[in-house]
């Protein structure tokens, strides 16, 4: 079986990956006499990798790091310069790729930052934008202002906020909807009779999920990228 890490700005996330089918991994207790390679991403510096990564030497085990190229099979990444886009943006857009070929489709992945990308039917990544995640959004205001406060147990709704913590939390929520409501723009530009499929991931896709009606959340979406970016480079 195959170990998958992903590492983003707030938590490190791994499965073991086997037969098409995920398990959760202990970190602490890893069954390395059954694991055969490690494939990993990583957008920031990580402890826990680096000692990850060195048990994994010492068992003899290869260990693979994704990174983003220009083309991979059908799909081209939108980027000049394709090391600065995020690893774990071009993994949801190969999964996003593989599980609906040749439709276009909005991934958002709502983590430390919320990524908005689009693809186009033929394969090619149009781009994204970048956004703080929910919580930085409120905790960027509610550190940065006298009076704009959290209490902690007010969910974020797309409602009109009466008080503050509704204003700020729902404030946040709205503000990610209607820039994922942009993104749709971009492809209805391109097919204006067809639907746009959204798929959501990361810490807060399944409350966007529910934001919009047909839309998915899959919580294995950058581990499915990292198994697929595997298999396509191992045949490059
Ligand atoms: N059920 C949940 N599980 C994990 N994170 C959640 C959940 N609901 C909200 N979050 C928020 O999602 C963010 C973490 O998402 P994640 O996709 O793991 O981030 P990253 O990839 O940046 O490490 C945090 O801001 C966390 O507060
Ligand atoms: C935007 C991100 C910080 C998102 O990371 P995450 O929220 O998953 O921790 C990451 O994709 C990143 O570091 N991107 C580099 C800049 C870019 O994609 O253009
Ligand atoms: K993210």
């Amino acid at each position: 079986m195959k170990l998958l890490i992903d590492v983003g700005n707030t938590s490190l996330k791994a499965v073991l990956w086997h037969s098409e089918q995920s398990q959760s991994a202990d970190i602490n207790n890893l069954p390395w006499l059954k694991i055969t390679e490690v494939i990993y991403a990583c957008v920031g510096r990580s402890d826990l990798l680096n000692d990850i990564l060195t048990q994994a030497a010492s068992n003899s085990i290869n260990c693979f790091e994704a990174k983003v190229s220009k083309k991979l099979g059908d799909l081209v990444c939108a980027y000049e310069h394709v090391g600065n886009l995020g690893i774990d943006r071009w993994l949801a857009l190969i999964a996003g790729f593989k599980l609906y070929p040749n439709k276009a489709f909005i991934v958002v992945d709502a983590g430390t930052a919320t990524t908005i990308d689009v693809l186009n039917c033929e394969g090619l990544h149009l781009g994204g934008w970048i956004l703080p995640g929910l919580d930085l959004m409120t905790s960027s205001l509610t550190q940065n202002t006298q009076g704009v406060f959290d209490d902690g147990k007010t969910p974020f709704t797309n409602e009109l906020g009466k008080n503050t913590p509704n204003g700020l939390k729902n404030g946040a929520l709205v503000a990610t909807i209607g820039a994922i409501e942009q993104a749709k723009l971009h492809l209805n530009a391109q097919k204006a009779d067809q639907a746009v499929q959204i798929i959501f991931a990361g810490g807060y896709g399944s409350l966007l999920q529910q934001q919009f009606e047909e839309s998915i959340f899959d919580s294995l979406l950058v581990m499915k990228g990292l198994n697929y970016w595997y298999e396509l480079s191992k045949t490059a």
